[in-house]
């Protein structure tokens, strides 16, 4: 036989055989490969679901679809559950098998782990299951719903994604971002699991024709679409099967959760539609699994809810939180200031120059030793000797100043060196170091082909252009015709046979390179702060880019492919770069500006160090501001709890004296077996000194006490001067109050801002409380500081102590405000400190309102009516009638 021939025939084997294995009988599949024509496998898809075989068996029900295919190269669509199988019987699908052999169902037997760590050596390279993931799937095969609640980087993906490839049914996945949903297509092509998602962002409309005919193992949708398509997946459930709705990242279902999604809330229905008694022809009930790694106890409750979990046979399945290798710390800085980048980033831009070091070399950098930590006693100490001695600004003496940062003047030509250098670096580094299969760092160069080296050229050029912000806002068409189109359509494509991902995926997973280096996220607040960042970076010589959901669509798909790839180093990006992110070696997450809540903040501040290798999370917040970031759609009772979670936030940057890994664990009601956790800043560096300050707490008390309750004559009037101020439900009582101080200088050199943040620590200690409101509410949102306190009976207790023997003290650890306003005691001023930020929607439209109106022209004087003037007036009327 001549070898043409051979080849062909070998290629029709083959072709057969993945079409048997997706599930077509015998007699299409072998109509589809004989046909001239087809060659490739789909073709062969086409050709069958064009309906132009007839089908034999129900299990080719795939017929009435016509849908324009665009399968994935290089592996078949659908990897069912019969590769776990090597008996070779290919009669009966898995879950018949299960049913067969009582494992289904039968939640003691470990049967159902056999197979399960089969799938995961074969796929995912994993050696067994966590337990979690256990209880987890465990639940699914009893047909349970399950509330998985476990930390970010733990896993909670496979809990949804090995169904599918146990069953051969389709798992249908309801996830938030789009960002997310690339992210995991991505990582389950490289895996050999077919894997799709539909929605706003999927820009071929034959994808949702396929997924919907069965073709994709795993489905991504994101909330807003599952209405549009619930018929088809009836269909799906009843032809295919679906083996599971996951819904996940759940919080996003709770209106008081980070991140509320309204669309989220609509997904109950999927609880009635998939029932058996609603939905003919459906043989098991289709559980749901909703997961995710951020919800205090009311957002579970309220998650379970929303979803018509039943509390009484739902599985809670429930893991600790903590992270142990991400370290937490808190700087302060006026972060909405370009100027305070140069020293804010001072960081991140060593990391990257002085070469990538081990993180134990990170933390040796001079800028983390050197930035005030908050909570670092020895550097209060240090602080105030220089205020002391009048060098305020010695302060940030080893860090580099705006002015220096100017004078370095770079060009966008500069950066492409600063790329070019690192790659340089890394090629040298690399010589040394290879993968296990052998090829090398710098994309597997040696095993490229022609066309793919033109490709990763090409890649190469495209990254060094999207350097600059310009640039990035441009979509360019053409770089996308040669990537293959869409990134939404091609993300599954593209990567599984490219060399260049799969070296490049094994590059990152490797720990030693993990250690050496990683990409950084920077998170901002707003997306104009995203630019402006990035750019600084892109100026510094990092290759970085913006990342935010107005960006051109080609732009966020090539950070996104950079990222991965590992040739980003920082990108720059608001909450739409958050959730789900999987990159194990993240090294720094830097949130800067006050995150909505510190669910957002664990959620984001877990993108870092998932190879469990230690990573540094930073926040840099500006502690004289108070944060006021709040969703922009909410209703009164939202508004409250978003308040209610930047008082939170709010506590976590100011407190000096608790371990962050702590207060963040018990946020989500959770209490480390220690009380501290060894790296954080605070534990590592230990709370600034006790400061005795009872002469203010009593000060303050009085101030605030009732008339009566005074003494002195002095005393006696501002509480009676107060006490007017307050009776009116006044939201300044206590600014008022500070004020009368202020005047009789009895406390000196204490500005408003430390004041505010004395307050604070009285009404902790259980000495104030904040007034319930007295005749109308107050006009303006409640905001994290107290307006109208009260003493409280503990309070009095204090004051008559102090009175009687004078024997009772107020020692406290000052918190971050009250030593960052002796710190630039003259820096602050009023607006600053008591008034809210532009950051706020809510605020904003008012702030502009407010200034439209104060922009229209002003109204004419009335003129006095001199007898001239009342004549000229009358004969201008008339002339005007
Ligand atoms: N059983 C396992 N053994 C080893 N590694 C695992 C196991 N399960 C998952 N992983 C790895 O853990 C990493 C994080 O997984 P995944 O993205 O599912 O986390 P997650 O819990 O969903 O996090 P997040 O809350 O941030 O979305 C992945 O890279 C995955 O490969
Ligand atoms: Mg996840």
């Amino acid at each position: 036989m001549d070898d043409g021939l051979v080849a062909a025939s070998v290629s029709r084997d083959g072709l057969l055989s993945e079409l048997l294995s997706m599930g077509f009988d015998i007699s299409v599949a072998t109509e589809a490969v004989t046909t001239q024509d087809i060659a490739t496998l789909a073709d062969a898809i086409e050709f069958l679901l064009a309906g132009n075989s007839q089908p034999v068996t129900a299990s080719t029900s795939f017929q009435n679809s016509k849908p324009t295919l665009h399968v994935p190269a290089g592996h078949g669509p659908i990897k069912p559950a019969t590769r776990l199988h090597a008996d070779g019987c290919k009669a009966e699908t898995i879950d018949e098998k299960w049913r067969a052999c009582s494992v289904y169902g039968n939640e003691a037997d470990d049967g159902l782990f056999d197979k399960v760590e089969n799938a995961l050596s074969k796929y995912f390279g994993f050696s067994r299951l966590k337990p979690f993931q256990m209880e987890a799937l465990r639940a699914w095969a009893n047909h349970q719903d399950c509330l998985v609640l476990a930390a970010t980087g733990s896993g909670k993906s496979l809990c949804f994604q090995l169904p599918a490839l146990l069953t051969g049914k389709v798992v249908i996945v309801v996830s938030p971002l789009i960002s997310l949903m690339h992210d995991q297509c991505q990582q389950l092509s490289r895996r050999g699991i077919s894997a799709c998602f539909l929605g706003s962002g999927q820009g071929d409309k034959s994808v949702e024709k396929k997924a919907m005919a069965g073709m994709y193992s795993i489905v991504y949708v994101c909330p807003e679409t599952l209405p549009r398509i619930i018929h088809s997946l009836k269909e799906l459930a009843c032809k295919r099967g679906i083996a599971l709705f996951a819904i996940d990242e759940a919080h996003c279902i709770s209106k008081w959760g980070h991140d509320f999604r309204p669309d989220y809330r609509r997904l109950s229905t999927l609880r009635e539609v998939f029932k058996i008694q609603n939905l003919p022809g459906l043989k098991d009930p289709v559980p749901v699994m909703a997961l995710t790694a951020t919800a205090t106890d009311c957002v579970q409750m309220d998650i379970m809810k929303s979803l018509k979990m039943d509390t009484g046979t739902t599985r809670v399945v429930r893991t600790t939180l903590f992270r142990p290798n991400l370290r937490f710390s808190v700087l302060h800085s006026k972060t909405c200031r370009p100027s305070s980048y140069p020293e804010d980033f001072k960081i991140l831009l060593d990391y990257y120059t002085c070469g990538f070091g081990s993180s134990s070399q990170v933390s040796k950098c001079p800028s983390i030793n050197t930035s005030c930590f908050i909570g670092n006693g020895s550097n209060l100490k240090l602080e105030k000797e220089k205020i002391r001695g009048d060098q305020k600004y010695a302060y940030w003496a080893n860090r580099k100043t705006s002015a220096e940062v100017d004078e370095m003047n770079f060009e966008s030509g500069d950066i492409y060196m600063g790329a070019r250098q690192n790659e340089d670096q890394d090629e040298e580094e690399g010589e040394e170091e290879e993968d296990e299969d052998g090829s090398s760092d710098k994309g597997g160069n040696e095993d490229f082909d022609e066309s793919q080296k033109a490709r990763y050229l090409a890649l190469k050029d495209d990254e060094e252009k999207g350097l600059t912000v310009d640039f990035l806002e441009d979509d360019d068409e053409d770089e996308m015709e040669r990537l293959g189109g869409d990134f939404e359509v091609a993300c599954n494509e593209i990567l599984v046979d490219d060399p260049m991902f799969k070296n490049r995926s094994i590059q990152s997973r490797s720990p030693s390179r993990a250690v050496e280096e990683g990409p950084s996220i920077v998170y901002v607040p707003t997306r104009k702060e995203a630019e402006s960042v990035a750019k600084f970076f892109c100026k510094s010589g990092l290759k970085a880019a913006p990342y935010h959901a107005k960006l051109a669509k080609g732009h966020l798909r090539r950070v996104h492919e950079q990222f991965h790839l590992g040739t980003m180093q920082v990108v720059v990006a608001t909450i739409a770069f958050g959730m789900g992110i999987d990159k194990p070696d993240v090294r720094h997450i830097i949130h800067y500006g006050w995150p909505q809540s510190l669910e957002a903040y664990y959620q984001e501040a877990g993108r870092a160090g998932r190879d469990g290798l230690p990573s540094e999370c930073i926040l840099y917040c500006d502690i004289t501001t108070l944060p006021s970031l709040l969703p922009s759609r909410r209703d009164q009772e939202q508004t409250q709890h978003a308040l209610h979670m930047l008082d939170q936030c709010f506590r976590y940057g100011l407190s000096t004296n608790k371990c962050r890994a702590n207060t963040l664990l018990q946020y989500f009601g959770e209490d480390l077996a220690t009380t501290r956790c060894e790296i954080c800043d605070v534990c590592s560096t230990g709370p600034p000194p006790l400061e005795n300050l009872t002469m203010e707490a009593e000060i303050l008390l009085m101030q605030l006490s009732s008339p009566t309750e005074n003494h002195g004559p002095s005393n006696s009037q501002h509480g009676i001067v107060n006490q007017r101020k307050r009776r009116a439900g006044n939201e300044r009582a206590y600014r008022h109050a500070i004020e009368e101080i202020a005047k009789y200088g009895e406390v000196p050199q204490r500005n408003c801002l430390w004041w505010r943040g004395f307050g604070r620590v009285v009404a902790d200690a259980g000495y104030l409380k904040e007034a319930s409101p007295v005749g109308r509410p107050p006009r303006k949102l409640i905001v994290p500081h107290l307006r109208n306190p009260e003493v409280t009976a503990d309070g009095q207790k204090f004051l008559d102590d102090r009175r009687r023997e004078g024997s009772v003290s107020f020692w406290v650890h000052p918190e971050g405000d009250m030593i960052q306003a002796l710190l630039e005691p003259s820096r602050l001023s009023r607006a600053q400190e008591w008034g809210r930020g532009w950051g706020d929607p809510e605020v904003r439209k008012q702030r502009l309102a407010r200034k439209k109106i104060s922009r229209r022209p002003p109204r004419q004087k009335r003129q006095r009516r001199s007898r001239d003037n009342s004549r000229g007036r009358q004969k201008t009327r008339r002339v005007c009638a």
